[in-house]
């Protein structure tokens, strides 16, 4: 069964539908029975303006039409919506691949996507999709580089060559946590260099931030198993210097508002938000030092400003690099 379904009609889930459906059969589930009905009539979604959903996309909010045939699953949604995805449509997705393809850690259980993935669906197989990519470049057929997490080394090179197209290659990685925990952390280093930005801190201490706040990614992400070497490509580093340095991004933005003192954006996904609280409470367990991290905590929790983290961060004693 080469049919693909996309979880999730969203930006991204919608994004990557409309890149694979160039190529393949892909079929993109959503929850929200009229908002799927206006998609498939006006063959768009408001989240991508001006991205025209191809004819031989199919659109449903049937999951036993989207996923009962399908081979491969892609769970797009984001991270505090898997479990409850995972455990509505479990029956449904047991023994399939499912590419976990949403950037976050759940706050209540801590885990990671494929994590999740094992503990609802023991069945399935996790791999994990991320990178450097906004929906809209996907979307638009500009070219990416993602990386493709699979435990099985065979498994992983049939769904990169499944997965990958002209525009979006795919990099294979065995190291599950390491892609999840770098896709997942960087949103949290996102926020924070937005709120430097925003404050009007300037773009020498974003580029203070980013660096250090990578440190506390790979600090994390070590302390958790992952290699070191994917945390330097692109699930790590590389969406990191995407996200954390441009207003395409909600976490960027979202920072952005933090430090200006202005009103957040209301109905947008920010995963940094509730990651940031679960890396603190992961970091706080393992005794690692992440002051980046309890920074973001603090400012999303509403426990303290900008000015108040920043002085703090530059009152931490001085220490080797
Ligand atoms: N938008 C982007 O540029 C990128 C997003 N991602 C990741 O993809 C994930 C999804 O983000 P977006 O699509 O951008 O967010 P979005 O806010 O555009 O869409 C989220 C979608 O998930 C759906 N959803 C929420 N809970 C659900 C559930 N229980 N069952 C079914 N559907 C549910 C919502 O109805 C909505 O359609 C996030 O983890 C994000 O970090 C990853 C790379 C790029
Ligand atoms: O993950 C992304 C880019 O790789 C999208 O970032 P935002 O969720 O911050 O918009």
């Amino acid at each position: 069964m080469s049919r693909i379904a996309v979880a999730g009609a969203g930006a991204f889930g919608t994004a990557l539908a409309v890149a694979l459906s160039a190529t393949r059969e892909v079929v993109l589930w959503g929850r929200d029975a009229p908002a799927l009905e206006r998609m498939a009539r006006e063959r768009g979604n408001p989240r991508l303006p001006n991205v025209i959903l191809p004819d031989l996309l199919t659109i449903t909010g049937d999951p036993d039409e989207a996923f009962a045939r399908a081979g491969t699953v892609l769970l797009a949604v984001p991270a505090q919506a898997l479990r409850g995805l995972l455990a509505e449509q479990g029956a449904l997705l047991a023994g399939k691949p499912l590419v976990a393809c949403g950037k976050g850690i759940d706050l209540e259980t801590l885990h990671g996507p494929s994590a999740a993935i094992r503990q609802a669906i023991p069945s399935a197989r996790p791999l994990v999709l991320t990178g450097p990519s906004f929906a809209a470049d996907i979307a638009r057929g500009l070219p990416t580089a993602l990386t493709l997490a699979c435990a099985d080394p065979a498994e992983g090179e049939r769904l990169q060559a499944l997965l990958a197209t002209p525009v979006l290659r795919l990099y294979r990685t065995t190291d599950l946590v390491g892609a999840e925990l770098g896709g997942a952390l960087k949103n949290v280093v996102a926020i924070a260099c937005g709120a430097c930005i925003g404050g009007g801190f300037g773009e020498s201490a974003r580029a203070a931030l980013l660096t250090r706040g990578f440190a506390e990614m790979q600090r994390l992400a070590l302390a958790l198993g992952a290699l070191p070497e994917t945390l330097m490509g692109l699930s790590g580093l590389g969406d990191l210097v995407l996200t954390a340095t441009s207003d395409g991004s909600r976490n960027y933005r979202h920072g952005l508002h933090l430090g200006r003192g202005e009103a957040l954006e209301e109905r947008v996904t920010v995963e940094g938000a509730a990651t940031a609280r679960a890396a603190a409470r992961l970091g706080r367990r393992l005794g690692l030092d992440l002051p980046v991290t309890e920074a973001v905590a603090a400012l999303v929790e509403g426990r303290s400003d900008v000015a108040t983290v920043l002085r703090r961060l530059l009152d931490r004693p001085l220490r080797a690099e």
